[in-house]
């Protein structure tokens, strides 16, 4: 039996916040689980948005009539599905039952290549945006799958991060452990609610979440297991879904939502176990409304039953041909087809940012399913989103949110100065007490050195004049007696004590000066050590001199820091009041007031001051469209002022992309309106956008044959000769790749230059541009072949009459797939009216099928040539001549 096939996804979204982990099994039952957020935000610059992971993608053409939004937005980005393919290790089981075989797939992260084995001898190689070997960690799974969407969403974008991919393959792992015991752990849920609450402040945003699980096409709440049947409503206008009956609850802190977590994982477990399934049969959502998530979980159960698995397979392939639908670029995408496809209709071809992470097994015996889940998400690769900013510019707010950051600002200011003015007063204080320790040091051993000498001195003369006195005596006494006996030696004896005593005097001296000599040299020493010490002072003093001089700097800036908030202040409060008066005014005003309003409107989008309140305008052209009338606003396309000529046709192209405004535009006269703009005007940006509104109309059938009825054709043809910029011609191309498609405008579109125009927009090689010629070619082709079939043509293609052939077969094997996908579809057409073989076999085109009829890697293509060139007598005897077996 095929093990069960899983899919899982976390969408994060400002005015959207959605993180989904999904898990579907093929047989079993398959878990979904998502995180959708909707929030009111920060403004940040919308360049920030549009980051280099976004890389330059063909945009989708004329935008299916089912999605909520297109390329008609100006605000909008290209944001093309990311995806990154997540290898697990081999498990115990697999350790042991497949220890004789290698890994069905080889990783090579550098090249971003997957390599998939057909056998010992051959593989496949498929490109990813990353690919994350079974080594990779869950902080860099984070920051490459999910951290750049995270981020999306705090800029004000709708983002989703999705994991699909066969049960036990590490969906749950990658998005939903909580990590409790090992932080290293945590998956991108917990990740990525760290990362908002981080990166928004609770006191002006908050975050909110509901929990919830889509079990066979119900949804249950599981922070209220009573209520058990939530409905999915959708906003007419622009098909936002909502899930109004979930309960909401804000998260304050990161321990709030872990708890909020287990609370559902609880409730979802004893849910199950009531229904008799388990994980990997249910898919559980938790969502996220104004700053809030909503996110998707799984549950699944051996012992499946029928139900279930119909049920489950519902959701998967109704998701899988909603993917394969965008990645061809179909008119239509099916996602009414389940609840699933509907909660994630914003996630792919809609607004968000969207992730996607595809989770495989390394198992050789799981081959098929890996091989089916690498499909998903090369296709998914191909899905192009247009991503919006979800919010209205709110000056309220952002004077709001600028007052906050100013406070913040002044008390960091005010704090940075006290430590500033703190540490000032600190130097100074060790400073002062320094100099005055070694005044005082200096002081002491001055006065220290000075009692030493002094009391020398005095100890030395007190033994001189000892010493004196004693001689004295001796000497009077020595005189008495040498008077009294008269004898000669006791003279010469007293005249040998005196040359001694004069020898000690001198030793005594000499001692003195020496120890004189010491006291200067240390008195000498003490002023150079003084000089030092006030060499320091002074550089002390000049430093704390310096630091005040940048408190003053500091002051200074600071004064006009707050000169400018003051002034920004004074402009958001002037703008906010602006935004109020235009609010009241377009409240109280009658219709005819509203229309002036409707030309200040544009005038303003002009105004570089006001570029950012876009979302703001749209809303206001809405409802002015109501109010107003489509009349008047169509009225503007003849004014005289070029610039308001653009800017209305701006808003009827806006207005014509909404299927429900169409009808209402083309019995205004709004159609004609515009085909007489791109008859009348010179302007490239009008015929664009007029191209662009005129392509939108075509995708109805009644309009398509007013259009040709007003002589549209040969306009859009005349435009087309005259047009360089690709844009131009993609709208053009698109416009005529409709009309291709009407089985009643064949001859007259083709009598009227359509193919020919076409064709002639080759010239510019643009891949979307090509696109569209492609898909026109085809639609024809597909037409003429209807025609041949029930006998109302004969005779051979009129494309081949207009010389189309050699084009299509020069670029059946393009290497963008969306005009590949329509030349095989051509050329498919084509063979299948036998009038055309000769002609195919002369142009090269019979090679084109043979290797179609081989290689194409759509089944159904592949099987469609090969039945044709089985069933052609031309094709059959050529291929018999030539000896290819076929
Ligand atoms: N990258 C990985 N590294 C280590 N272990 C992993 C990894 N991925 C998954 N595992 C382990 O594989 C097992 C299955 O993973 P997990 O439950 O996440 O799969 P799943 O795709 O969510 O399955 P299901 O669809 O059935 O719910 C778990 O035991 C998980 O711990």
């Amino acid at each position: 039996m095929a093990a069960p096939t899983t899919t899982s996804s976390t969408g994060i979204g400002n005015g959207h916040r959605n993180s989904t982990r999904n898990s579907l099994n093929n047989q079993n039952s398959k878990p979904i689980s998502s995180l959708n957020s909707n929030s009111k935000h920060s403004l940040k610059s919308n360049n920030n948005n549009n980051n280099n992971n976004n890389k330059p993608f063909p945009s989708r053409k004329s935008a299916p009539p089912s999605l909520p939004s297109s390329n008609k937005d100006d605000s909008s980005v290209h944001g093309r599905v990311r995806v990154a393919v997540r290898l697990r290790p081999r498990n115990a089981e697999e350790l042991a039952a497949d220890a004789d075989f290698g890994d069905c797939v080889e990783l090579q992260p550098e090249l971003k290549r997957l390599k998939l084995r057909r056998n010992n001898w051959d593989s496949d190689t498929y490109e990813f945006d990353e690919v994350l070997t079974e080594f990779a960690s869950q902080k860099r799974v984070y920051e490459v799958v999910a951290k750049p969407v995270v981020e999306s969403v705090l800029d004000g974008y709708n983002g989703t991060v999705m994991a699909y991919g066969q049960t036990g393959t590490g969906k749950t792992y990658t998005l939903g452990r909580l990590g409790e015991e090992d932080t290293a752990a945590r998956g991108i849920m917990v990740r990525a609610m760290e990362d908002i609450l981080a990166g928004v402040s609770l006191e002006t945003d908050s975050i909110s979440v509901s929990y919830l699980q889509l079990y066979m096409e119900t949804i249950q709440d599981l922070l209220d297991p009573a209520n058990d049947n939530i409905s999915i409503v959708e906003e007419p206008k622009t098909g936002d879904v909502s899930l109004p009956g979930a309960t909401v609850v804000e998260i304050r802190n990161q321990q709030c939502f872990l708890e909020l977590l287990r609370l559902g994982e609880a409730h979802r477990f004893a849910a199950n176990t009531r229904l008799n399934t388990e994980s990997s049969r249910s898919h559980a959502i938790l969502m996220q409304l104004e700053r809030p998530s909503l996110a998707i979980d799984k549950s699944g159960s051996e012992g499946h039953t029928l139900e279930e698995a119909k049920s489950i397979n519902l959701s998967l392939s109704a998701l899988g041909k909603c993917i394969n639908a965008l990645a061809e670029n179909s008119a239509h995408v099916p996602v009414r087809d389940s609840k699933l496809t509907r909660l994630l209709r914003d996630s792919f071809g809609g607004t968000a940012r969207t992730s996607l992470v595809i989770t495989i097994g390394p198992s050789p015996r799981h081959r098929g399913e890996t091989a089916s889940t690498i499909m998903f998400g090369q296709r998914a690769m191909k899905v192009e989103n247009m991503l919006k900013l979800k919010e209205e510019f709110d000056y309220k707010s952002l004077s709001r949110r600028l007052d906050i950051q100013l406070d913040k600002l002044i008390a960091e200011h005010e704090r940075q100065q006290k430590v500033f003015e703190d540490e000032i007063e600190k130097i100074t204080v060790e400073a002062q007490s320094q100099i005055s320790e070694v005044k005082r040091n200096y002081e002491d051993a001055l006065e220290k050195e000075r009692l030493k000498y002094q009391k020398e001195y005095v100890e030395s003369i007190k033994k001189l004049e000892e010493k004196w006195m004693m001689n004295q005596q001796k000497h009077a006494i020595e005189s008495m007696v040498g008077r009294k006996d008269g004898n000669s030696n006791v003279i010469s004896s007293n005249q040998n004590g005196s040359a001694e005593e004069v020898a000690e005097l001198k030793r005594l001296l000499q001692k003195e000066t020496l120890l004189k000599k010491a006291a200067e040299d240390d008195v000498s020493n003490l002023k150079t050590e003084l000089a030092e010490l006030r060499k320091l002072e002074a550089s002390r003093n000049s430093e704390i001199l310096k630091l005040q001089k940048m408190l003053e700097d500091e002051a200074r800036q600071k004064e006009r820091l707050e000169g400018d908030i003051a002034l920004l202040q004074s402009q958001l409060l002037q703008l906010s009041f602006e935004a109020d008066e235009t609010t009241r005014r377009l409240d109280r005003s009658g219709p005819e007031k509203i229309l002036g309003d409707l030309d200040s409107l544009i005038s303003q989008v002009r105004h570089p001051q006001l570029i950012n309140s876009e979302n703001g305008e749209k809303a206001s052209i809405a409802k002015l469209f109501e109010q107003v009338g489509l009349q008047k606003i169509l009225s503007l396309l003849e004014a005289e002022d070029a610039d308001v000529r653009i800017h209305a046709v701006k808003v009827v192209a806006n207005l014509a992309a909404e299927e429900t405004n169409q009808q209402k535009i083309v019995e205004a006269g709004g159609l004609r309106s515009l085909l007489t703009l791109l008859r009348s005007s010179e302007d490239e940006t009008i015929h664009r956008v007029a191209a662009g509104a005129i392509a939108n109309l075509a995708m109805n059938e009644t309009n398509q044959e007013l259009i040709m009825a007003q002589g549209g054709i040969s306009l859009l043809s005349i435009t087309a000769a005259n047009a360089d910029d690709p844009q131009t011609l993609r709208m053009i191309a698109g416009a005529i790749a409709n009309l291709c498609g009407n089985d009643k405008l064949q001859a007259k579109l083709r009598g009227e230059g359509g193919i020919k125009a076409l064709l002639g927009m080759v010239r510019c090689k643009h891949p979307d541009v090509l696109a569209q010629i492609a898909r026109g070619i085809a639609n024809f082709a597909k037409c003429e072949s209807r025609a041949s079939t029930q006998g109302t043509k004969t005779g051979r293609s009129l494309l081949i009459e207009d010389g189309a052939l050699p084009w299509i077969v020069q670029n059946a094997n393009n290497e963008a797939s969306p005009i590949r996908r329509h030349i095989e579809l051509a050329l498919c057409h084509l063979a299948q009216h036998e009038a055309n073989a000769k002609d195919m076999i002369i142009g090269g085109a019979l090679w084109e099928l043979v290797r179609i009829s081989r290689d194409c890697s759509r089944e159904d293509i592949r099987n469609l040539a090969h039945r044709i060139l089985s069933s052609s007598p031309t094709f059959q005897s050529e291929l018999r001549r030539l000896r290819i077996d076929c």
